[in-house]
């Protein structure tokens, strides 16, 4: 257990996420006018997504961070309408500041956004996208340069969070499997609690190489007990979409989904629920929208992120409880919060 927790760098990571909210709301003031819109009649997500000709994941990116900016919200009948604040951006209030906005409309970020809401992303990727393999076609992941500096990228965040996920994941005797585990962090400190048991770390190989040398400096570390991971530790290269899961008996899912599209997810969940053994654990560890869809403020701008830089965003609680179901798993209600916005939820594999 840790005995004191560092400080949370949320603040840190709140005012980097801030700037891809900042983006939204822009596009949505100056370029797709939804202030102007809402101000004649109140729509439903659907009805409004329409009239923007918004796929579903913009859509659910965009209104959820206008809801948690105070912008818009949720009626009795459920649907999308102004606030009192909202309001001051419809053209057709006297004292808006929609032009004030605006001022920002042609910021090259802005611009990119825009094209980013009304194609789902970007049309043509030929550099692939960040932390994404999927089929044939490049992906930053097997490029040995590319995948070392996203991994390293992500290598504070995990040293930071993992000892935090580790002492709050079930302590048991048995074999954890880490898909998509990027750095191992998770594993390394998951098995320095539980001395018994053992883990894979699933991931494309150029990342497992960057693995491999941070479980090296993690056993040099000194820390009670590391020395004994090299034997307990298996680095499984492979593809989560299509090769056959090793059998589990807990099973983390760690900055995972939100990386994917909704039907990813759920086949994603499928996959892992034939992996886990009866009695077993699936843990996602995350950042997780209000199932309201309203927020918060904190994971709807890194829902914009996510829409920028991967094929996903962040889903709600309900969404993951959803595909669990689906998966034949048994979500439990629990929901434990770590830091920097991030929490686990966890689904029981039925005996
Ligand atoms: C956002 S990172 C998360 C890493 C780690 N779980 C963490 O929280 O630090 C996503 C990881 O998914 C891996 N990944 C992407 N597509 C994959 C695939 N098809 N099969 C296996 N791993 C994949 C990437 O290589 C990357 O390490």
């Amino acid at each position: 257990m840790l005995n004191e927790l560092p400080p949370d760098l949320a603040p840190v990571t709140r005012h980097l996420r801030a700037m891809f909210g900042s983006r939204l709301l822009i596009a949505t003031v100056s370029h797709f006018h939804v202030f102007d819109i809402l101000q004649q009649e109140s729509l439903s997500l659907t009805e409004i997504s329409n009239k923007l000709q918004l796929a579903e994941r913009p859509a659910m990116v965009l209104f959820p961070a206008l809801c948690a900016m105070d912008l818009l919200r949720f009626d009795e009948a459920g649907n999308l309408a102004l606030t009192e604040t909202g309001r001051y951006l419809a053209t057709a209030e006297k004292s808006n500041i929609a032009g004030y906005v605006g001022l920002e409309k042609d910021d090259p970020g802005v611009v990119d956004m825009v094209e980013r809401l009304r194609n789902d992303g970007l049309l043509e990727a030929p550099q692939g996208i960040s932390f994404v393999k999927e089929g044939e076609g490049f992906s930053p992941m097997d490029d040995p340069e590319l995948a070392r500096n996203l991994t390293l990228g992500l290598a504070g965040r995990a040293r930071r969070l993992s000892p935090i996920v580790a002492s709050k994941l079930s302590k048991r005797e048995g074999h954890l499997l880490d898909v998509a585990g990027g750095t191992g962090f998770y594993t390394y400190e998951w098995l320095l609690n539980n001395p018994g048991s053992t883990a894979t770390i699933l991931d494309r190989p150029a990342v497992l190489n960057v693995a491999q040398e941070l479980l090296n400096e993690f056993i040099d570390s000194d820390r009670p007990g590391a020395t004994g991971l090299r034997d307990r530790v298996t680095f499984l290269a492979g593809d989560m979409l299509t090769d056959t899961l090793p059998q589990t008996d807990l099973l983390l899912a760690a900055s995972l989904f939100h990386d994917w599209p909704t039907e990813t997810c759920q086949m994603l969940a499928n996959r892992f629920s034939s992996a886990i053994r009866p009695g077993g654990e699936l843990w996602v560890h995350d950042a997780f929208l209000n199932d309201a869809l309203d927020g918060p403020l904190a994971v709807t701008d890194y829902s914009a992120q996510l829409f920028w830089n991967t094929k996903g965003r962040c889903y709600s609680r309900a969404e993951y409880r959803g595909w669990f179901t689906k998966a034949g798993l048994l979500p439990t209600s629990d929901t434990i919060s770590t830091q920097m916005d991030y929490g686990l939820i966890w689904a029981r594999k039925p005996l």
